[in-house]
């Protein structure tokens, strides 16, 4: 990243602070106005125990894609932030013009923030996942260009968990086929084939947040709970954690998958676990599209090994509603749609008013904290760092946040640039090859602020600085 990035710093008389602010080849006026006015921002809080905004926030761009709820968007609008938000999500060209002008990013499952497109995003200090997965961030190249990653962890949880449960009942009916067939005008009154759920065994693959929360609603049927996970978890009633997978497969008559998608559940599901699962037996994938290999699925449901499935995600999903989703997009969609008793669903399970509602305001939440205050807390890429709020009884304090390579010697050397002034707290931890390190120093004066900044810069560790209140 080069140091010419417009990102907002505090500008002490509160003017436009996105002024090339951070180029040590400025000129530090252009940054640091009018020391007369020092403090004009805070002198206009009017309680001592409000707390302060840093810099001018109507300078700071935030981009919202994916139809993200109203409730995350007013957060950052009360903040005074300049919001755009979209209904869908954006190809990559779009994306990477885009991407060059924000500070801020909020995205749901579809958008891919890849190395590639990060590379473009010179001025983006922030990325909220306004959803449970974050598989579709390069959270590494996130973190090692100084841009932090939030999420929500389990808004949607129980969304998903309620999402299955009616497909179980669904499924073990073949409700969706007799709905269809009626639409079509044709009674189609059967029992073969069609179970009641009581006293069946549920397989829950990824006894997370949704796993746990499904045990409890399936027990409550009359089912029985069997779990595979890959560390040893509490079970939730009378459920049963196995050892293996194919232990799961074997002893299920439903599974359900709520794993990540990370390289080792990529095709965990395939053409060897259908052998292992059991005749006439059930599969729920609302996890990720990349999780089952759907050609195998597709064979063995045709070969009657499965009685049916209902999916949510695909490996290939369109960018917005309204889009095809054919062979144009994935090569077996047709495949899919010729099948009997299989369920598909366009991608909803955290898909409710109340899971999307309670998203928008924890992820937008820890945006604001982290634009204003620095806050790492809930950060799924940089160590967790926080200080109390600064309040505006403590004049002539500055935060600084410096995200630096954690490598030996760094910590010495911003102590000293730091060691002039009054340093009144300081945090610090590192995750892999970032760390990152907050303090609040006092007794500074606009020139202090200029040169304090231009040294944090210019240390080789440095991988992005900023100045705040
Ligand atoms: N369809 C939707 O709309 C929707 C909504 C929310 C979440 N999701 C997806 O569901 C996934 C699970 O969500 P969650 O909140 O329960 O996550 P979670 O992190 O709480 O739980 C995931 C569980 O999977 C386990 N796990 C990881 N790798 C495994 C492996 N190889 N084998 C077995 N277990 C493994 C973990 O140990 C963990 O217990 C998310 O990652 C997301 O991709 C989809
Ligand atoms: O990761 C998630 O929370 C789910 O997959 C939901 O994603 P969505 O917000 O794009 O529907």
């Amino acid at each position: 990243m080069s140091a010419a990035q417009n990102i907002p710093t505090r500008n002490r008389d509160g003017a436009s602070a996105v002024t090339n602010s951070f180029d040590p080849s400025t000129s530090p006026t252009a940054t640091f106005t009018s020391p007369s006015n020092s403090f004009s921002h805070r002198a206009s809080q009017s309680s001592s125990t409000k707390q302060l905004k840093p810099f001018n926030t109507q300078d700071v761009k935030v981009l919202l894609l994916e139809n993200i709820n109203v409730t995350g968007q007013d957060i950052l609008r009360q903040q005074g932030y300049q919001v755009e938000a979209l209904k869908s999500s954006l190809p990559e060209d779009q994306l990477i013009e885009k991407i060059k002008d924000v500070h801020v990013i909020g995205i749901r499952s579809k958008t891919k923030l890849t190395a590639k497109v990060l590379e473009h995003a010179k001025n983006l200090i922030v990325i909220g996942c306004f959803c449970i997965g974050t598989n579709q961030v390069d959270l590494t190249a996130a973190a090692n260009a100084g841009i932090a990653v939030f999420n929500s962890p389990f808004s949607n949880s129980r969304s998903v968990a309620e999402l299955v449960i009616s497909e179980i009942i669904a499924l073990a009916r073949q409700l969706a086929d007799r709905s269809m067939e009626l639409h079509k005008g044709i009674w189609n009154k059967v029992s073969a084939g069609c179970w009641e759920v009581r006293g069946k065994t549920l397989g829950i693959v990824g006894y997370g947040h949704i796993g746990n929360q499904l045990s409890v609603l399936a027990e409550a049927m009359g089912m029985s709970v069997i779990y595979y996970d890959v560390v040893n978890l509490m079970s939730m009633g009378t459920a049963k954690q196995v050892p293996t997978l194919k232990a799961l497969l074997e002893g299920a008559d439903f599974v359900t998958l709520h794993v990540p998608e990370i390289p080792e559940t990529q095709n965990m599901i395939s053409t060897e676990q259908f052998g292992y699962m059991r005749k006439g037996s059930y599969l729920i994938n609302a996890s990720r599209g990349t999780v089952v290999d759907i050609p195998a699925l597709v064979e063995a449901m045709r070969s009657g090994k499965i009685a049916g499935a209902a999916i949510d995600v695909y490996p290939n999903e369109p960018a917005g509603n309204g889009d095809y989703f054919n062979k144009e997009l994935n090569t077996w969609a047709e495949d899919l749609r010729s099948l009997k008793n299989l369920i598909l669903t366009p991608h909803i399970g955290g898909s409710t008013e109340e899971a999307q509602s309670a998203i928008g305001v924890e992820v937008a939440d820890a945006l604001a904290k982290y634009v204003n205050e620095g806050s790492t807390v809930g950060a799924v890429n940089m160590p967790e760092v926080n200080l109390r709020s600064l309040t505006a009884d403590e004049p002539n304090h500055v935060r600084i946040i410096y995200i630096h390579k954690n490598v030996p010697g760094v910590l010495r050397r911003v102590n000293e640039v730091l060691g002039e002034h009054n340093v009144d707290k300081q945090m610090t931890d590192s995750r892999g090859d970032v760390a990152y390190l907050m303090a609040d120093i006092s007794n500074v004066n606009q020139r202090d602020i200029a040169s304090l900044y231009n040294s944090l810069e210019d240390l080789g560790s440095r991988v992005r600085t900023r100045v705040l209140y």
